[in-house]
């Protein structure tokens, strides 16, 4: 099957930032447009030119510095919008105006008060303006606000007029997310049949996801001929947000066999975008998000974390690689098996006789059942309470750090070992980053010990509450985890350090036979 490309048109800055609550500034509307170009999206919507000084600066800066996708300003069919757009855009290497108008009777008669003839008009002519202002260098895209709920001879006209008034795209959106897979698929297919220029211009879409349905929506959109998807970043948008650019893209491409179509988009930066999208609007995204949500690749049942472990593919329709992810997880709770928790102990370097695991294996069942998530700090408890907790290396007999608005934040540490006393001193990030420098130079720890995991919590309400610290280390093929309580953080932080070393200590030793 020869594959058509499908344009990806991402409006994360544009209808992504329509989100209530979700205010973007200057800097990091540019930030998150670099990361786009970077994931090779085909147009980027920066903005609304006429609707803010801060969305007008953000698109001419945008149009200056991204040089690979094309940069886009929206803007309502009125002679100001389309000025202001050009405006902001002008400088750029690959520019779009985005022109709209309203096309359904319900929004003809209570929102614009404009009759059908003279929203086609106002159409044309918008498109005509553009392209005039632009001359041939630029793009112009044209969109029938709502055209999921217009009359379709109607819309057939409006797609046909707008056309050969020279727009190179037109995008039908559905607006309010009302339309469902088999009818929108119907309605694609029948405007590329019935428009007799159809194959002048790109369809595009525009799903909206009021009913869940905008991915969907959008796909079969692509199985009727469209060849451009407008989608966001975690589906951010107006309402229950826009087509998932990540679903979109991923279906397109785990279902190659399917789809007629390939896109651009270098998959390997779909997380990192999805994260830089999450932390700067802070919308945070579901665990169960299709692609990029926390458990889209973890595995908590045990007749699937055994499968996984003898291949991914059993329960895995893409790789976590494939969207820039290290690896799935395996998390282990009161539906997991033998296989997964010996792979846990193997992880963790930890050896038992086979009575040993049963037994094991045994407790861990009866601790899931009561505890929502397991740690790995519940593990080397439970591994503690069949071998014993041991000697420990190391103690905290003092610690101290300061911090705050133009100091450095600096801290030093008293740490008892099998040598005596040792002191380290260090400067770091914050107060929990300088003790963690200090512990390490206090015990001369060398780069083999990486934290791989620092979680913190607090038990009780209020500020006099309880800091819960969880941390996890990595040496040499071992992997530990340590906790500490205290209602100080730094210490509480010290402390979950110090235990996650005393059991490496252990580990090692048990391995050399100590
Ligand atoms: C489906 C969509 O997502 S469309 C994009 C929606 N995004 C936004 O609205 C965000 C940015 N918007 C804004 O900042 C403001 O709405 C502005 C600056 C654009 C306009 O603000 P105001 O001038 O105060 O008008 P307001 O928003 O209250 O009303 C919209 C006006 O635009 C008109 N209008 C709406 N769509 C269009 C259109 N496509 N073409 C021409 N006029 C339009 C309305 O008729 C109304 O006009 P009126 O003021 O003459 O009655
Ligand atoms: C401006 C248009 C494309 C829009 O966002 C919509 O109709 O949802
Ligand atoms: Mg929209």
């Amino acid at each position: 099957m020869k594959k058509e490309k499908l344009y990806i048109f991402d409006t994360t800055l544009r209808d992504g930032e329509q989100t209530p609550g979700v205010n973007l500034t200057v800097d990091e509307k540019v930030q998150i447009a670099k990361q786009l170009e970077r994931l090779g999206v085909d147009v980027i919507e920066a903005g609304f030119a006429i609707s803010s000084p801060a969305d007008f600066e953000a698109i001419k800066r945008i149009a200056k510095e991204v040089r690979n996708s094309t940069v886009c300003s929206l803007a309502r069919a009125r002679e100001e919008d389309i000025r202001t757009a050009w405006e902001a855009l002008k400088e750029g290497n690959r520019v779009r105006i985005h022109t709209f108008i309203a096309t359904s009777d319900i929004h003809l008669k209570y929102k614009l008060k404009i009759s059908r003839e003279e929203a086609l008009e106002r159409a044309v002519w918008a498109v005509k303006f553009a392209r005039e202002i632009m001359g041939e260098k630029a793009e112009v895209e044209f969109s029938a606000e709502d055209a999921g709920r217009t009359d379709l001879k109607y819309l057939y006209e409006v797609i046909e007029a707008v056309i050969e008034a020279g727009a190179d795209v037109v995008n039908i959106p559905d607006t309010v997310g009302y339309a469902v897979p088999d009818e929108w698929y119907e309605k694609i297919l029948s405007i590329r049949e019935n428009v007799k220029n159809v194959d002048r211009a790109i369809i595009s879409v525009h799903c909206h996801n009021d009913l869940g349905l905008a991915t969907a929506n959008s796909l079969m959109a692509v199985m009727a001929g469209a060849r451009q998807v407008e989608c966001t970043i975690n589906g951010l948008g107006e309402r229950a947000g826009n087509a998932a650019l990540e679903e979109v893209v991923m279906a397109v491409k785990v279902r190659s066999d399917h789809f007629p179509v390939y896109t651009d988009i270098d998959t390997k930066q779909i997380y990192k975008t999805s994260q830089l999208v999450s932390r700067l609007t802070g919308v945070l995204i579901s665990k169960t998000k299709p692609i990029v949500g926390d458990n889209a690749f973890a595995h908590e049942s045990g007749i699937h974390q055994h499968g996984v472990l003898a291949c991914p593919e059993t329960y895995e329709i893409m790789k976590p690689e494939d969207i820039g992810l290290k690896e799935s997880k395996i998390v282990l709770g009161k539906h997991s098996g033998r296989h997964a928790f010996r792979k846990k102990l193997e992880e963790m370097g930890v050896e038992l006789s086979e009575e040993q695991f049963e037994e094991a294996f045994r407790k861990f069942k009866e601790l899931a059942s009561r505890k929502k998530e397991i740690y790995d700090v519940d593990i080397e408890l439970l591994i503690e309470g069949l071998e014993g907790a041991g000697e420990k290396t190391y103690e905290l007999l003092y610690n101290q750090a300061v911090s705050g608005e133009g100091v450095i934040p600096s801290a030093t540490v008293k740490i008892g070992t099998p040598e005596g006393e040792k002191l380290g001193i260090a400067v770091g990030n914050g107060p929990v980053d300088a003790t963690y420098r200090a512990i390490r130079n206090a015990l001369g720890l060398g780069e083999d010990i990486q934290l791989k995991d620092f979680k913190i919590r607090a038990l009780t309400a209020g500020t006099d509450a309880q800091a819960e610290v969880y941390v996890t280390i990595e040496s040499n093929g071992f992997r530990v985890s340590g906790r500490g309580v205290d209602p100080d953080i730094v210490r509480a932080s010290a402390l979950a350090f110090l235990e996650a070393l005393n059991r490496l200590e252990k580990r090692k030793n048990k391995k050399k036979g100590i």
